[in-house]
């Protein structure tokens, strides 16, 4: 009977073409953790979660209107899933307004790392600066201390490069320049060249990732003396795809050459060993488990996944944050003779007590080590990657909260040297 039921509202982009459509993937592995939090006798004892679903396409107003829906429609909702950096803005900065906590699954814009815009959002998507400790780290390890920038000018890009910069002022690395491009990167590419950028970090989406990478061909910005730091969630082997469908003028020959030795920062997403988490599984486990799900609508045997397929971990731990977070209040309101039940869109008391119980949540999920900062943004740890040949290699993993990096002594550069970060000028004495 709906008396014992939790309810909280899911806003998934499946539908539509602008942006990510990740709630292809991530909504299933969404319903998958409600199906085993429900079955956990000892969270929420008496009580079942329940998630209401609705399509956002990935368009912000869209994703607004779903939002009304859902908070104008019985029952209550004591809490808001959301995917897409754009629709979590909305959402996020309106929820306040219901005294509705957000938990975002799928956003990565640095922008929502904003207490003031957004006093009760959480996300377990981390921000895209999650990249740039590695990226320093990085810096600081191969001795390079003088880098270009060169990136897409998105609202995500542009927001990661002032936190790099930020962290590179800290770290006494020089940016010589800065070059950012609309879509076309010819100019900016030739900026680069005149700068004689040695250590060039790419921030772009992956179609303009392919125009960048020919440009680099073209103006011989690639080789023994150079050395790219580019965005390691494409999929492996995008420097070769849509060339013609995209008008990029480079043979796959002339990319794979451009791309040769470069290097990919990504958040992890999918727990690296083989641990069982809260849900008794290991990642591989949950990885059995979607496919199991989605090969009744995707072609998952021949690799045809879903968008959002990498994300997924995110939005299962995600529901499994939210029964924990639940169940932490519940006990504090025991305390108050209250019940989440009580919950009201006014009820100021009892969204601290939800607040407070999820910022304190912290559990081994299938994405990994789930905790959240002061800001709710996602810890995670990153991996470093490297191409060589057309393949990627893993060359380790950092942990910028204990300033620990796993390495694996893997790098390959051509002629046997670490690129240097400048023209070195010989005194001939
Ligand atoms: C790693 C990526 C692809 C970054 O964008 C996220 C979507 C968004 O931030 O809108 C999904 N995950």
């Amino acid at each position: 009977n709906g008396s014992n039921q939790l309810h909280i509202g899911g806003i998934f982009p499946i539908a539509g073409k602008g942006g990510w459509q990740g709630g292809q993937a991530c909504m299933p592995a969404a319903y998958l953790a409600l199906e085993d939090v429900n079955k956990r006798k000892d969270l929420l004892p008496g009580f079942e979660l329940t998630l209401h679903n609705n399509d956002s396409e990935c368009e912000p107003g869209l994703g607004a209107s779903v939002m009304y829906d859902l908070l104008y429609h019985k029952p209550q909702k004591l809490m808001l899933l959301a995917g897409c950096s754009t629709v979590c803005t909305t959402v996020a900065e309106a929820a306040k307004m219901w005294n509705l906590v957000v938990l975002c699954y799928g956003a990565s814009s640095p922008a929502l790392s904003d207490r003031s815009r957004f006093p009760t959002l959480f996300r377990t998507h981390p921000s895209a600066t999650v990249h740039n400790p590695t990226r320093i780290k990085l810096m600081q390890k191969f001795g390079w201390s003088k880098i270009a920038i060169l990136q897409q000018a998105e609202e995500v890009f542009i927001s990661t490069v002032e936190d790099l910069e930020n962290r590179c002022k800290e770290a006494g690395i020089e940016i010589v320049t800065r070059q950012s491009f609309l879509s076309d990167p010819t100019d900016a590419v030739r900026n680069l060249r005149r700068q004689d950028a040695r250590i060039i970090v790419g921030l772009f989406y992956v179609v303009a990732a392919r125009r960048v990478l020919c440009e680099m061909y073209k103006q011989q910005l690639y080789g023994r003396s150079y050395v790219s730091f580019f965005i390691g969630w494409y999929e492996d082997n995008w420097f070769e795809q849509n060339l013609q469908s995209e008008n990029i003028s480079c043979t796959r020959d002339e990319m794979r050459r451009a791309a040769e030795g470069h290097l990919t920062t990504e958040a992890i997403m999918w727990n690296q060993n083989n641990e069982k988490t809260v849900s008794g599984m290991s990642s591989e486990d949950f990885r059995i488990r979607l496919n199991k799900v989605l090969s009744k609508t995707y072609d998952i045997e021949n690799q045809r996944y879903p968008e959002g397929y990498q994300e997924a971990p995110l939005a299962y731990d995600a529901v499994w944050s939210v029964a924990f977070a639940f169940n932490k209040t519940m006990e504090r309101l025991k305390t108050k003779k209250k019940s989440l039940k009580d919950f009201t869109y006014t009820d100021k008391d009892i969204a601290d007590e939800i607040y407070a119980a999820m910022n304190s949540t912290q559990f081994l999920g299938v994405s990994g080590w789930v905790a959240f900062s002061s800001q709710g943004d996602r810890i995670a740890l990153t991996q470093i990657e490297q191409m060589v040949n057309g393949t990627y290699y893993k060359l380790g993993y950092y942990d910028t909260l204990a300033d620990n990096l796993t390495w694996f002594n893997k790098e390959q550069w051509i002629g046997g040297k670490v690129p240097q970060d400048r023209t070195i000028v010989r005194r001939v004495l």
